[in-house]
Protein backbone atom coordinates (compact mmCIF):
# COMPACT_ATOMS: atom_id res chain seq x y z
CA UNK A 1 0.00 0.00 0.00
CA UNK A 2 1.46 3.24 -0.83
CA UNK A 3 2.10 5.51 1.95
CA UNK A 4 3.11 8.95 2.91
CA UNK A 5 6.11 10.01 5.61
CA UNK A 6 6.93 12.69 7.05
CA UNK A 7 10.32 13.25 8.45
CA UNK A 8 10.24 15.81 11.48
CA UNK A 9 13.00 17.07 12.50
CA UNK A 10 13.66 18.81 16.23
CA UNK A 11 16.93 20.79 16.59
CA UNK A 12 16.80 19.51 20.39
CA UNK A 13 15.64 15.81 19.78
CA UNK A 14 16.84 14.32 16.31
CA UNK A 15 14.74 13.05 13.37
CA UNK A 16 11.72 11.22 13.91
CA UNK A 17 9.38 9.70 10.61
CA UNK A 18 6.04 9.73 11.06
CA UNK A 19 3.61 7.67 8.93
CA UNK A 20 0.20 9.63 7.70
CA UNK A 21 -2.87 9.12 5.33
CA UNK A 22 -2.12 6.22 3.63
CA UNK A 23 -3.56 7.53 0.60
CA UNK A 24 -1.14 8.96 -1.73
CA UNK A 25 -0.63 7.56 -4.96
CA UNK A 26 3.10 7.65 -4.40
CA UNK A 27 5.50 7.98 -1.44
CA UNK A 28 5.37 11.18 -0.19
CA UNK A 29 8.07 12.87 2.02
CA UNK A 30 7.85 15.91 3.79
CA UNK A 31 10.19 17.59 5.99
CA UNK A 32 9.38 19.82 9.10
CA UNK A 33 12.30 21.64 11.07
CA UNK A 34 11.31 21.90 14.11
CA UNK A 35 7.51 21.51 13.19
CA UNK A 36 8.15 24.31 10.35
CA UNK A 37 7.52 22.40 6.84
CA UNK A 38 10.51 22.66 4.70
CA UNK A 39 9.57 20.92 1.62
CA UNK A 40 7.39 17.92 0.36
CA UNK A 41 8.20 16.01 -2.69
CA UNK A 42 6.65 12.72 -4.56
CA UNK A 43 9.52 11.83 -6.20
CA UNK A 44 13.70 11.03 -5.42
CA UNK A 45 15.48 13.40 -7.20
CA UNK A 46 13.80 16.01 -4.92
CA UNK A 47 14.42 14.08 -1.72
CA UNK A 48 18.15 14.52 -2.14
CA UNK A 49 18.10 18.29 -2.02
CA UNK A 50 16.03 17.82 0.74
CA UNK A 51 17.78 15.76 2.66
CA UNK A 52 21.10 18.15 2.49
CA UNK A 53 18.58 21.00 3.50
CA UNK A 54 18.15 19.24 6.89
CA UNK A 55 21.94 18.11 7.97
CA UNK A 56 22.24 21.75 9.84
CA UNK A 57 19.50 20.73 12.04
CA UNK A 58 19.97 16.60 12.67
CA UNK A 59 22.75 15.75 10.64
CA UNK A 60 26.38 15.52 10.98
CA UNK A 61 26.87 18.95 11.07
CA UNK A 62 25.22 18.93 14.88
CA UNK A 63 26.61 15.62 15.83
CA UNK A 64 30.32 17.11 14.61
CA UNK A 65 29.52 20.43 16.73
CA UNK A 66 28.81 18.24 19.92
CA UNK A 67 31.92 16.27 19.31
CA UNK A 68 34.00 19.52 19.30
CA UNK A 69 32.27 20.82 22.50
CA UNK A 70 32.74 17.70 24.28
CA UNK A 71 36.27 17.23 23.12
CA UNK A 72 37.23 20.81 24.37
CA UNK A 73 35.85 20.11 27.62
CA UNK A 74 36.73 16.46 28.34
CA UNK A 75 39.98 15.50 26.93
CA UNK A 76 39.75 12.25 29.06
CA UNK A 77 37.02 11.05 28.19
CA UNK A 78 37.65 8.87 25.55
CA UNK A 79 34.73 6.41 25.81
CA UNK A 80 32.55 9.03 24.76
CA UNK A 81 34.52 11.10 22.07
CA UNK A 82 34.38 6.87 20.64
CA UNK A 83 30.29 7.18 20.96
CA UNK A 84 30.02 10.45 18.80
CA UNK A 85 32.68 9.23 16.50
CA UNK A 86 30.70 6.58 15.78
CA UNK A 87 27.57 8.57 15.55
CA UNK A 88 29.09 10.31 13.03
CA UNK A 89 30.38 7.52 11.26
CA UNK A 90 27.18 6.28 10.96
CA UNK A 91 25.96 9.60 9.59
CA UNK A 92 29.15 9.30 6.58
CA UNK A 93 26.13 7.57 4.21
CA UNK A 94 24.53 10.84 3.73
CA UNK A 95 27.51 11.85 1.59
CA UNK A 96 26.57 9.21 -1.02
CA UNK A 97 22.89 10.47 -0.85
CA UNK A 98 22.94 11.26 -4.53
CA UNK A 99 23.36 7.42 -5.09
CA UNK A 100 20.77 6.22 -2.78
CA UNK A 101 19.03 3.57 -4.94
CA UNK A 102 15.23 4.01 -3.61
CA UNK A 103 13.69 5.77 -0.15
CA UNK A 104 11.52 3.12 0.58
CA UNK A 105 14.11 0.77 0.86
CA UNK A 106 16.07 2.14 3.76
CA UNK A 107 13.66 4.67 5.38
CA UNK A 108 13.19 1.98 8.16
CA UNK A 109 17.14 2.00 8.88
CA UNK A 110 17.54 5.64 8.69
CA UNK A 111 14.52 5.69 10.99
CA UNK A 112 16.11 3.85 14.13
CA UNK A 113 19.52 5.65 12.97
CA UNK A 114 17.97 9.04 13.76
CA UNK A 115 15.71 8.03 17.17
CA UNK A 116 18.88 6.61 18.31
CA UNK A 117 21.19 9.48 17.88
CA UNK A 118 18.38 11.95 19.50
CA UNK A 119 18.50 9.47 22.25
CA UNK A 120 22.43 9.02 22.29
CA UNK A 121 22.61 12.75 22.17
CA UNK A 122 20.26 13.53 24.93
CA UNK A 123 22.39 10.77 26.94
CA UNK A 124 25.37 12.58 26.17
CA UNK A 125 24.17 16.23 27.14
CA UNK A 126 22.47 14.90 30.38
CA UNK A 127 26.36 13.48 31.11
CA UNK A 128 28.13 16.22 30.28
CA UNK A 129 25.63 18.17 32.36
CA UNK A 130 25.74 15.94 35.06
CA UNK A 131 28.87 15.41 37.89
CA UNK A 132 31.15 16.49 35.49
CA UNK A 133 33.89 17.03 38.30
CA UNK A 134 33.95 13.55 39.28
CA UNK A 135 34.56 12.17 35.58
CA UNK A 136 37.49 15.11 35.93
CA UNK A 137 39.39 12.30 38.23
CA UNK A 138 39.15 9.60 35.57
CA UNK A 139 35.78 8.30 37.16
CA UNK A 140 33.37 7.04 35.26
CA UNK A 141 30.08 4.65 36.70
CA UNK A 142 30.49 1.26 35.27
CA UNK A 143 26.85 1.50 34.31
CA UNK A 144 27.55 4.06 32.23
CA UNK A 145 30.16 2.59 30.55
CA UNK A 146 27.80 -0.10 29.97
CA UNK A 147 25.65 2.01 28.35
CA UNK A 148 27.95 3.90 26.08
CA UNK A 149 28.79 0.14 24.88
CA UNK A 150 25.49 -0.27 23.86
CA UNK A 151 25.08 2.82 22.14
CA UNK A 152 28.15 1.92 20.55
CA UNK A 153 27.22 -2.34 19.56
CA UNK A 154 23.66 0.02 18.56
CA UNK A 155 25.18 2.23 15.92
CA UNK A 156 27.73 -0.73 14.71
CA UNK A 157 24.96 -2.91 13.75
CA UNK A 158 22.62 0.33 12.15
CA UNK A 159 26.04 0.82 10.05
CA UNK A 160 25.88 -2.53 9.06
CA UNK A 161 22.03 -2.66 8.76
CA UNK A 162 22.07 0.47 6.25
CA UNK A 163 25.11 -0.90 4.38
CA UNK A 164 22.47 -4.37 3.87
CA UNK A 165 19.96 -2.15 2.72
CA UNK A 166 21.38 -0.02 0.48
CA UNK A 167 23.29 -2.73 -1.44
CA UNK A 168 20.51 -5.59 -1.46
CA UNK A 169 16.77 -5.24 -0.93
CA UNK A 170 13.85 -2.79 1.62
CA UNK A 171 15.43 -2.86 4.96
CA UNK A 172 13.23 -5.19 6.97
CA UNK A 173 16.04 -5.49 9.43
CA UNK A 174 14.04 -2.51 11.02
CA UNK A 175 12.62 -4.82 14.09
CA UNK A 176 16.32 -6.47 14.57
CA UNK A 177 17.72 -2.64 14.73
CA UNK A 178 15.34 -2.00 16.92
CA UNK A 179 15.37 -4.51 19.05
CA UNK A 180 19.11 -3.53 19.48
CA UNK A 181 18.10 0.26 19.74
CA UNK A 182 15.77 -0.28 23.12
CA UNK A 183 18.26 -2.71 24.70
CA UNK A 184 19.60 0.05 27.46
CA UNK A 185 15.56 0.57 28.42
CA UNK A 186 14.63 -3.27 28.46
CA UNK A 187 11.50 -3.82 29.32
CA UNK A 188 10.56 -5.66 32.43
CA UNK A 189 11.29 -9.12 31.48
CA UNK A 190 11.39 -11.30 34.49
CA UNK A 191 8.30 -13.07 34.78
CA UNK A 192 8.29 -13.13 38.63
CA UNK A 193 8.60 -9.07 38.76
CA UNK A 194 6.08 -8.85 36.37
CA UNK A 195 4.01 -10.94 38.57
CA UNK A 196 4.80 -8.79 41.37
CA UNK A 197 4.08 -5.56 39.60
CA UNK A 198 0.76 -6.78 38.76
CA UNK A 199 0.05 -6.12 42.56
CA UNK A 200 0.06 -2.74 41.77
CA UNK A 201 -3.33 -2.82 39.85
CA UNK A 202 -2.38 -0.17 37.38
CA UNK A 203 -4.94 1.05 35.11
CA UNK A 204 -5.27 1.08 31.47
CA UNK A 205 -6.32 4.30 29.61
CA UNK A 206 -6.75 4.76 26.42
CA UNK A 207 -3.98 6.77 24.45
CA UNK A 208 -4.85 5.66 20.80
CA UNK A 209 -5.42 9.02 19.68
CA UNK A 210 -4.15 11.36 16.81
CA UNK A 211 -1.73 14.14 17.49
CA UNK A 212 -1.27 16.92 15.79
CA UNK A 213 -2.22 17.74 12.10
CA UNK A 214 1.67 18.30 10.86
CA UNK A 215 2.51 21.61 10.91
CA UNK A 216 0.50 23.06 13.27
CA UNK A 217 1.32 23.42 17.06
CA UNK A 218 5.05 23.83 16.04
CA UNK A 219 5.66 26.62 18.48
CA UNK A 220 4.57 24.95 21.33
CA UNK A 221 6.02 21.39 20.56
CA UNK A 222 8.93 22.93 19.76
CA UNK A 223 9.00 24.71 23.47
CA UNK A 224 7.50 21.70 25.20
CA UNK A 225 10.09 19.21 23.85
CA UNK A 226 13.27 21.82 24.66
CA UNK A 227 11.94 22.41 28.08
CA UNK A 228 11.15 18.38 28.70
CA UNK A 229 14.94 17.90 27.47
CA UNK A 230 17.13 20.20 28.93
CA UNK A 231 19.28 18.44 31.17
CA UNK A 232 18.48 18.15 35.13
CA UNK A 233 20.36 20.00 37.39
CA UNK A 234 19.84 20.58 40.87
CA UNK A 235 17.85 23.29 40.83
CA UNK A 236 15.74 23.44 37.53
CA UNK A 237 12.07 22.76 36.92
CA UNK A 238 10.89 19.27 36.17
CA UNK A 239 6.92 19.69 36.60
CA UNK A 240 5.03 21.41 33.08
CA UNK A 241 1.68 22.39 33.48
CA UNK A 242 0.26 23.67 29.82
CA UNK A 243 -3.15 25.11 30.46
CA UNK A 244 -5.75 26.60 28.01
CA UNK A 245 -9.67 26.31 27.43
CA UNK A 246 -11.95 23.46 26.41
CA UNK A 247 -11.15 22.44 23.46
CA UNK A 248 -7.92 24.49 22.57
CA UNK A 249 -6.21 21.66 21.52
CA UNK A 250 -4.39 20.66 24.70
CA UNK A 251 -4.90 16.72 24.58
CA UNK A 252 -3.94 16.41 20.78
CA UNK A 253 -0.53 18.86 21.46
CA UNK A 254 -0.19 15.91 24.93
CA UNK A 255 -0.45 13.11 22.50
CA UNK A 256 2.23 14.62 20.11
CA UNK A 257 4.37 14.88 22.75
CA UNK A 258 3.67 11.41 23.81
CA UNK A 259 4.40 9.92 20.43
CA UNK A 260 7.72 11.94 20.31
CA UNK A 261 9.07 10.26 23.71
CA UNK A 262 7.49 6.79 23.27
CA UNK A 263 9.52 6.82 19.82
CA UNK A 264 12.55 7.55 21.52
CA UNK A 265 12.19 4.97 24.26
CA UNK A 266 12.10 7.82 26.80
CA UNK A 267 8.39 7.44 27.98
CA UNK A 268 7.93 6.66 31.51
CA UNK A 269 4.31 6.72 32.14
CA UNK A 270 1.12 8.79 29.88
CA UNK A 271 -2.06 8.77 31.50
CA UNK A 272 -5.30 10.25 29.64
CA UNK A 273 -7.41 11.17 31.67
CA UNK A 274 -11.11 11.20 30.79
CA UNK A 275 -14.65 12.38 32.79
CA UNK A 276 -17.02 9.57 31.92
CA UNK A 277 -14.02 7.34 32.50
CA UNK A 278 -14.04 5.74 36.17
CA UNK A 279 -10.59 4.71 36.41
CA UNK A 280 -10.14 8.39 35.83
CA UNK A 281 -9.82 8.27 39.92
CA UNK A 282 -7.12 10.01 41.81
CA UNK A 283 -6.51 6.87 43.98
CA UNK A 284 -5.07 5.00 41.00
CA UNK A 285 -2.70 7.39 39.89
CA UNK A 286 0.89 7.23 41.46
CA UNK A 287 0.74 3.04 41.25
CA UNK A 288 0.44 3.42 37.40
CA UNK A 289 2.69 5.60 37.16
CA UNK A 290 4.84 2.96 39.41
CA UNK A 291 3.74 0.70 37.29
CA UNK A 292 4.61 1.82 34.22
CA UNK A 293 7.98 3.26 34.94
CA UNK A 294 8.96 -0.58 36.12
CA UNK A 295 7.69 -1.69 33.06
CA UNK A 296 9.95 1.03 30.96
CA UNK A 297 13.52 0.34 33.22
CA UNK A 298 14.63 -3.18 34.77
CA UNK A 299 16.79 -1.37 37.40
CA UNK A 300 13.23 0.66 38.10
CA UNK A 301 12.01 -2.54 38.26
CA UNK A 302 13.85 -4.03 41.00
CA UNK A 303 13.57 -0.83 43.19
CA UNK A 304 10.03 -0.98 43.00
CA UNK A 305 9.75 -4.53 43.68
CA UNK A 306 11.82 -4.35 46.61
CA UNK A 307 10.06 -1.60 48.34
CA UNK A 308 6.50 -3.68 47.38
CA UNK A 309 8.37 -6.40 49.15
CA UNK A 310 8.91 -4.30 52.54
CA UNK A 311 5.57 -2.75 52.40
CA UNK A 312 3.20 -5.40 51.32
CA UNK A 313 0.31 -2.72 51.74
CA UNK A 314 1.14 -0.38 49.97
CA UNK A 315 -1.44 -0.57 47.64
CA UNK A 316 -3.81 0.02 50.30
CA UNK A 317 -1.75 3.17 51.99
CA UNK A 318 -2.21 6.67 51.11
CA UNK A 319 -1.23 8.31 47.87
CA UNK A 320 1.19 10.41 49.98
CA UNK A 321 3.14 6.85 51.08
CA UNK A 322 2.73 5.23 47.89
CA UNK A 323 4.46 8.29 46.38
CA UNK A 324 7.57 8.12 49.01
CA UNK A 325 7.63 4.20 48.52
CA UNK A 326 7.02 3.72 44.99
CA UNK A 327 7.95 6.86 43.58
CA UNK A 328 10.25 8.74 45.13
CA UNK A 329 12.61 6.16 47.01
CA UNK A 330 13.32 3.99 44.05
CA UNK A 331 13.72 6.94 42.17
CA UNK A 332 16.16 8.20 44.44
CA UNK A 333 18.21 4.81 44.48
CA UNK A 334 17.82 4.52 40.86
CA UNK A 335 19.63 8.01 40.33
CA UNK A 336 22.40 7.65 42.85
CA UNK A 337 23.62 5.18 40.58
CA UNK A 338 22.75 6.19 36.72
CA UNK A 339 23.18 8.94 34.57
CA UNK A 340 20.28 9.49 32.43
CA UNK A 341 18.13 11.08 29.84
CA UNK A 342 14.55 12.16 30.67
CA UNK A 343 11.76 10.08 31.53
CA UNK A 344 8.93 11.84 30.06
CA UNK A 345 5.70 11.25 32.03
CA UNK A 346 2.58 12.47 30.53
CA UNK A 347 -0.83 13.32 33.24
CA UNK A 348 -3.07 14.90 29.99
CA UNK A 349 -6.57 16.21 31.43
CA UNK A 350 -6.09 16.70 35.00
CA UNK A 351 -9.18 18.54 35.52
CA UNK A 352 -10.86 14.86 34.22
CA UNK A 353 -9.25 13.13 36.85
CA UNK A 354 -12.13 12.65 39.70
CA UNK A 355 -13.20 15.56 41.45
CA UNK A 356 -12.82 18.54 43.31
CA UNK A 357 -12.83 16.77 46.52
CA UNK A 358 -11.53 13.55 45.26
CA UNK A 359 -8.06 15.01 43.45
CA UNK A 360 -7.43 17.71 47.02
CA UNK A 361 -4.81 15.09 47.73
CA UNK A 362 -3.17 14.32 44.69
CA UNK A 363 -3.13 17.96 43.27
CA UNK A 364 -1.68 19.07 46.55
CA UNK A 365 0.89 16.33 46.04
CA UNK A 366 1.81 16.94 42.80
CA UNK A 367 2.19 21.29 43.59
CA UNK A 368 4.66 20.12 46.56
CA UNK A 369 6.21 16.89 45.97
CA UNK A 370 6.59 16.08 42.14
CA UNK A 371 9.06 18.52 42.12
CA UNK A 372 11.64 16.36 44.64
CA UNK A 373 11.39 13.22 42.02
CA UNK A 374 14.42 13.02 40.43
CA UNK A 375 14.92 11.58 36.90
CA UNK A 376 11.37 12.35 35.87
CA UNK A 377 10.14 15.36 33.94
CA UNK A 378 6.36 15.24 33.99
CA UNK A 379 4.01 17.42 31.66
CA UNK A 380 0.10 18.11 32.83
CA UNK A 381 -2.10 19.32 30.91
CA UNK A 382 -5.33 20.59 32.11
CA UNK A 383 -8.35 23.83 31.89
CA UNK A 384 -7.36 26.17 34.56
CA UNK A 385 -9.63 24.45 37.40
CA UNK A 386 -10.11 26.84 39.90
CA UNK A 387 -8.42 23.92 42.25
CA UNK A 388 -5.41 23.45 39.71
CA UNK A 389 -4.73 26.77 38.78
CA UNK A 390 -4.85 27.81 42.26
CA UNK A 391 -2.10 25.14 43.72
CA UNK A 392 -0.06 24.99 40.49
CA UNK A 393 0.17 29.41 40.32
CA UNK A 394 1.49 29.80 43.52
CA UNK A 395 4.26 27.39 43.12
CA UNK A 396 7.13 28.83 41.45
CA UNK A 397 9.33 25.50 40.63
CA UNK A 398 6.26 24.63 38.31
CA UNK A 399 6.63 25.68 34.30
CA UNK A 400 3.39 27.43 33.44
CA UNK A 401 2.70 27.02 29.72
CA UNK A 402 -0.88 28.69 28.72
CA UNK A 403 -2.65 27.87 24.96
CA UNK A 404 -3.82 30.71 24.11
CA UNK A 405 -6.54 30.45 21.50
CA UNK A 406 -6.45 33.74 20.47
CA UNK A 407 -2.21 34.42 18.92
CA UNK A 408 -1.92 34.75 15.05
CA UNK A 409 -0.13 31.20 15.17
CA UNK A 410 -3.32 29.24 16.94
CA UNK A 411 -5.79 31.37 14.41
CA UNK A 412 -3.51 30.06 11.39
CA UNK A 413 -3.12 26.52 12.84
CA UNK A 414 -6.70 25.98 12.62
CA UNK A 415 -6.47 27.60 9.54
CA UNK A 416 -4.54 24.80 8.65
CA UNK A 417 -6.87 22.36 10.07
CA UNK A 418 -9.86 23.45 8.00
CA UNK A 419 -7.82 22.79 4.94
CA UNK A 420 -6.48 19.54 5.70
CA UNK A 421 -9.85 18.37 6.73
CA UNK A 422 -11.35 19.78 3.61
CA UNK A 423 -9.60 17.43 1.49
CA UNK A 424 -11.11 14.53 3.12
CA UNK A 425 -14.65 16.00 2.62
CA UNK A 426 -14.22 16.48 -0.78
CA UNK A 427 -12.99 13.15 -1.00
CA UNK A 428 -15.69 11.31 0.93
CA UNK A 429 -17.97 13.30 -1.26
CA UNK A 430 -16.42 12.59 -4.77
CA UNK A 431 -20.05 11.82 -6.01
CA UNK A 432 -20.58 16.23 -6.08
CA UNK A 433 -17.82 16.20 -8.27
CA UNK A 434 -16.61 19.00 -5.59
CA UNK A 435 -13.43 21.18 -7.81
CA UNK A 436 -10.36 20.79 -6.43
CA UNK A 437 -10.22 24.24 -4.74
CA UNK A 438 -13.64 23.42 -2.88
CA UNK A 439 -14.77 24.76 -0.99
CA UNK A 440 -11.96 27.78 -1.89
CA UNK A 441 -9.74 30.14 0.04
CA UNK A 442 -12.41 32.73 1.18
CA UNK A 443 -15.12 30.31 2.56
CA UNK A 444 -11.78 27.80 4.21
CA UNK A 445 -11.00 31.07 6.05
CA UNK A 446 -14.74 32.21 7.05
CA UNK A 447 -14.78 28.84 8.63
CA UNK A 448 -11.06 29.37 10.30
CA UNK A 449 -12.73 32.88 11.81
CA UNK A 450 -16.06 31.47 13.21
CA UNK A 451 -13.28 28.68 14.73
CA UNK A 452 -11.79 31.97 16.70
CA UNK A 453 -8.48 29.66 18.05
CA UNK A 454 -10.86 26.39 19.60
CA UNK A 455 -10.33 23.70 17.78
CA UNK A 456 -13.04 21.69 18.62
CA UNK A 457 -15.18 23.80 17.16
CA UNK A 458 -13.65 23.35 13.71
CA UNK A 459 -13.58 19.71 14.16
CA UNK A 460 -17.00 19.32 15.00
CA UNK A 461 -17.58 21.97 11.67
CA UNK A 462 -16.13 19.68 9.80
CA UNK A 463 -17.69 16.12 11.18
CA UNK A 464 -20.67 18.09 10.15
CA UNK A 465 -19.56 18.76 6.90
CA UNK A 466 -18.25 14.72 6.44
CA UNK A 467 -21.33 13.83 7.21
CA UNK A 468 -23.90 15.62 5.41
CA UNK A 469 -25.67 14.92 2.41
CA UNK A 470 -25.28 17.97 0.66
CA UNK A 471 -21.46 19.59 1.70
CA UNK A 472 -22.30 22.78 0.02
CA UNK A 473 -25.45 23.08 1.42
CA UNK A 474 -24.26 22.52 4.76
CA UNK A 475 -20.94 24.76 4.56
CA UNK A 476 -23.58 27.53 3.47
CA UNK A 477 -25.66 26.68 6.26
CA UNK A 478 -23.17 26.46 8.74
CA UNK A 479 -21.47 29.91 7.77
CA UNK A 480 -24.86 31.94 7.56
CA UNK A 481 -25.62 30.15 11.41
CA UNK A 482 -22.81 31.64 12.53
CA UNK A 483 -20.30 30.00 15.35
CA UNK A 484 -23.07 27.73 16.58
CA UNK A 485 -20.45 27.36 19.99
CA UNK A 486 -23.81 26.88 22.34
CA UNK A 487 -23.23 23.10 22.58
CA UNK A 488 -19.70 23.55 23.26
CA UNK A 489 -20.49 26.51 26.16
CA UNK A 490 -23.02 23.91 27.53
CA UNK A 491 -20.57 21.58 27.97
CA UNK A 492 -18.22 23.35 29.32
CA UNK A 493 -20.10 25.39 31.57
CA UNK A 494 -22.01 22.21 33.10
CA UNK A 495 -18.85 20.28 33.79
CA UNK A 496 -17.98 22.19 36.20
CA UNK A 497 -20.71 20.81 38.95
CA UNK A 498 -21.36 23.90 40.58
CA UNK A 499 -25.02 24.09 39.00
CA UNK A 500 -26.19 21.44 41.60
CA UNK A 501 -26.11 24.56 44.18
CA UNK A 502 -29.56 25.38 44.11
CA UNK A 503 -28.84 29.23 45.22
CA UNK A 504 -26.02 29.34 43.05
CA UNK A 505 -27.54 28.72 39.92
CA UNK A 506 -30.65 30.86 40.22
CA UNK A 507 -28.29 33.95 40.82
CA UNK A 508 -26.05 32.96 38.12
CA UNK A 509 -29.09 32.43 36.05
CA UNK A 510 -30.09 35.75 36.68
CA UNK A 511 -26.60 37.20 36.44
CA UNK A 512 -26.15 35.30 32.90
CA UNK A 513 -29.77 36.72 31.50
CA UNK A 514 -29.26 40.31 32.50
CA UNK A 515 -25.78 40.01 30.59
CA UNK A 516 -26.83 38.66 27.80
CA UNK A 517 -29.87 40.64 27.73
CA UNK A 518 -27.87 44.12 27.88
CA UNK A 519 -29.40 45.31 30.96
CA UNK A 520 -25.52 45.14 32.69
CA UNK A 521 -22.12 44.92 31.18
CA UNK A 522 -20.08 41.75 31.71
CA UNK A 523 -17.73 42.91 34.23
CA UNK A 524 -16.74 42.05 37.17
CA UNK A 525 -18.02 44.68 39.51
CA UNK A 526 -21.46 43.48 37.45
CA UNK A 527 -20.81 39.96 38.69
CA UNK A 528 -19.96 40.84 42.39
CA UNK A 529 -23.20 43.22 42.55
CA UNK A 530 -25.88 39.69 41.40
CA UNK A 531 -23.42 37.29 42.62
CA UNK A 532 -22.16 38.41 45.69
CA UNK A 533 -18.55 37.73 47.06
CA UNK A 534 -18.47 34.19 47.93
CA UNK A 535 -20.03 33.17 44.70
CA UNK A 536 -17.67 35.36 42.73
CA UNK A 537 -15.07 32.98 43.11
CA UNK A 538 -17.08 29.93 41.80
CA UNK A 539 -18.41 32.36 38.36
CA UNK A 540 -14.95 33.29 37.62
CA UNK A 541 -13.89 29.50 37.24
CA UNK A 542 -17.12 27.96 35.34
CA UNK A 543 -17.42 30.85 33.81
CA UNK A 544 -14.23 31.68 33.07
CA UNK A 545 -14.06 29.38 29.55
CA UNK A 546 -17.01 30.23 27.84
CA UNK A 547 -16.66 34.26 28.07
CA UNK A 548 -13.40 34.27 27.78
CA UNK A 549 -14.38 32.56 23.73
CA UNK A 550 -16.43 35.21 23.77
CA UNK A 551 -14.30 37.84 24.12
CA UNK A 552 -11.56 36.31 22.10
CA UNK A 553 -13.40 36.12 18.91
CA UNK A 554 -16.05 39.19 19.96
CA UNK A 555 -19.44 37.10 19.69
CA UNK A 556 -22.26 37.66 21.70
CA UNK A 557 -23.54 34.70 23.84
CA UNK A 558 -27.10 33.34 22.97
CA UNK A 559 -29.84 32.78 25.61
CA UNK A 560 -30.20 29.35 24.57
CA UNK A 561 -26.82 28.56 26.28
CA UNK A 562 -27.58 29.29 29.51
CA UNK A 563 -30.85 27.42 29.04
CA UNK A 564 -28.93 24.23 28.50
CA UNK A 565 -27.98 25.00 32.53
CA UNK A 566 -30.78 24.74 34.05
N1 LIG B 1 -3.16 20.34 16.26
C1 LIG B 1 -4.25 19.65 15.95
N2 LIG B 1 -4.30 18.94 14.80
C2 LIG B 1 -5.41 18.25 14.46
N3 LIG B 1 -6.53 18.19 15.21
C3 LIG B 1 -6.53 18.85 16.37
C4 LIG B 1 -5.41 19.61 16.80
N4 LIG B 1 -5.70 20.15 17.99
C5 LIG B 1 -6.95 19.74 18.30
N5 LIG B 1 -7.45 18.97 17.32
C6 LIG B 1 -8.80 18.37 17.31
O1 LIG B 1 -9.65 19.24 18.04
C7 LIG B 1 -10.43 18.52 19.00
C8 LIG B 1 -10.27 19.09 20.40
O2 LIG B 1 -8.93 18.98 20.80
P1 LIG B 1 -8.47 18.46 22.24
O3 LIG B 1 -9.33 17.34 22.71
O4 LIG B 1 -7.00 18.23 22.16
O5 LIG B 1 -8.78 19.76 23.10
P2 LIG B 1 -8.58 19.96 24.68
O6 LIG B 1 -8.01 21.32 24.87
O7 LIG B 1 -7.81 18.82 25.26
O8 LIG B 1 -10.08 19.94 25.17
P3 LIG B 1 -10.68 19.58 26.63
O9 LIG B 1 -10.20 20.61 27.59
O10 LIG B 1 -12.14 19.63 26.41
O11 LIG B 1 -10.22 18.18 26.96
C9 LIG B 1 -10.02 17.07 18.90
O12 LIG B 1 -11.06 16.39 18.27
C10 LIG B 1 -8.80 17.04 18.03
O13 LIG B 1 -8.88 16.01 17.13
Amino acid sequence: MPQTYSLHVHSVSGIQWRKKWPIAPNLEVAINVDGIPMAQTHRKRDFVPMWNSLLPFGGPTSVIGLQLVVKKQQNTDQSIVQLINAMVDVYSFTKDVNSLPDIERIEGVVSVIVQETARCALFIREYTAHGFAARLVGQIISQDTQKIQDFMAAFDKHKQSLDWALGVHIAFTINNARDIAQCSLEVAKDTQQLEILKNLNPVKMNSNRDGCLPGTRRDILSLIITELTKPVSANSQNVFWLYGVAGAGKSTIATSICQTFNALGLLGASLFFTRSNEVSSPSFVIRTIAYSLAKSNTQMASEICLAMHQHPHIIDASIEDQFQRLLLEPLMNHARDHIHGPTIIILDALDECGDLESRRRLISLISNRFTTLPLLRILITSRPDLDIAAAFRKQSSIVKMPLDIATPTSLEDIRLYIDAEMMDVRQMHFSWDLDPTWPGEEKINALGTLAAGLFIWASTATKYLRNAHDPNDALDHLLKKGSDLDALYAVALRSTKFWEDRTFAERAQACLAAVVLGKVPMSDTTINALLGLDAKKILCTCLFQAWMCIAVSSRKICPNTACFLW
